[in-house]
């Protein structure tokens, strides 16, 4: 859950000293000209940050002090419980988010699932330890519940949660609304399963409240450039990030993929060698396990695919 720092106005830097002046923000979103703090008391404040202090983004818990007039200047990242970024050689923009707790890959009928992009979505969130389920949206679209059921075994047989809605019909969205409180979440999923229509149903204020960031920061609306933290009407907080669905499996190697794939865990000290690969290696377990049928076998498929994706400097064990 992100904390927003509500229990003291009175922060304790790095050091452990505390410094009146200081206090502690929630980064809310990260404009072109800096940064909107969300402080203790509800109010945002435009902040610059001090260059020693690193790269903040948006979720980070900071701590900071006020300038001239009505700015302010971060001076520190309080440690991150989970940092998720994409590939890229930019690391400012490779940074998406600090402190999700949760990813919802989202799919639908129609564009067609592409389960490869979801597993590889799935394998990224394991690798940063972020918790990650599944939406499959617009099942006003089938015949039948059925059909997306079918579709979801595999995953629900592995653990992963799967809400099945509609944007257009407010079917499961209540459900969906109770799952979010508590937590940090953000939506990804490819182009056209419905991202932007869901964010705007669980923020029906949504146009508001960046209208009402760009005030409060002075500064206009098109400023507002990556992500966005925004509070849920019934509690929790959901990332909105658009364009930057493509996080995959930047810095991953060979054996972090492997990890990724929850379901290989229990097989994986049981293969003969301690540096399989789970492709052809000689007494892979892994790899039996699929082929018998005690592991989904279109998942281990896409495994290899994936393998075949990570650059060769990644296929390191
Ligand atoms: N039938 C149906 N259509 C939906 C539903 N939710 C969204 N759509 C439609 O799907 C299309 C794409 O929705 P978006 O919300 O723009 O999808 P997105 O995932 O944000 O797409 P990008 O912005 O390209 O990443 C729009 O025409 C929506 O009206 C739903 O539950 N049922
Ligand atoms: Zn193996």
């Amino acid at each position: 859950m992100v904390k927003r720092g509500r229990e003291s106005p009175v922060a304790r830097s790095k050091s452990g000293s505390s410094a009146s002046h200081l206090r502690e923000g929630l980064v809310i979103a990260h404009l072109g000209q800096g940064l909107a703090v969300e402080d203790t008391s509800g109010e945002t404040i435009l902040c610059q940050t001090k260059r020693r202090v690193g790269l903040v983004t948006v979720g980070d818990r900071v701590l900071w002090e006020r300038c001239d007039g009505n700015m302010g200047r971060v001076v520190e990242i309080l440690p991150r419980r989970s940092v998720l970024t994409r590939p890229g050689h930019n690391e400012a923009v490779r940074l998406v988010a600090a402190n999700l707790d949760r990813v919802f890959v989202v799919v639908a009928p129609e564009p067609e699932p592409d389960w490869l992009l979801v597993d590889q979505y799935l394998a990224a969130c394991e690798h940063r330890q972020l918790g990650a389920d599944i939406i499959f949206n617009k099942v006003d679209l089938l015949a039948s519940r059925d059909i997306a059921e079918h579709l979801l075994a595999d995953y629900r047989r592995i653990g992963y949660a799967c809400f099945l809605i509609s944007v257009r019909t407010g079917e499961g969205l209540s459900a969906l609304r109770k799952e979010l409180i508590g937590q940090c979440s953000m939506l990804a999923g490819q182009s056209g399963v419905g991202k932007s229509s869901l964010t705007n149903a669980l923020l029906p204020d949504k146009q508001l409240l960046t209208q009402t960031l760009s005030e409060k920061t002075g500064l206009g609306r098109h400023t507002t450039t990556t992500a966005t933290l925004y509070h849920l009407p019934d509690g929790g907080d959901l990332i909105d990030s658009p364009g930057v669905s493509i996080f995959g499996l930047a810095e991953m190697s060979t054996r972090d993929l492997a990890a990724g794939f929850r379901e290989f865990q229990p097989w994986i000290p049981r293969c003969r060698f301690g540096d399989c690969k789970h492709i052809n290696d000689k007494g892979c377990a892994v790899r039996e396990a699929a082929e018998t049928g005690a592991l989904p076998y279109a998942r281990y498929q896409r495994y290899l695919k994936l393998i075949e994706k990570l650059p060769p400097s990644q296929r390191t064990y």
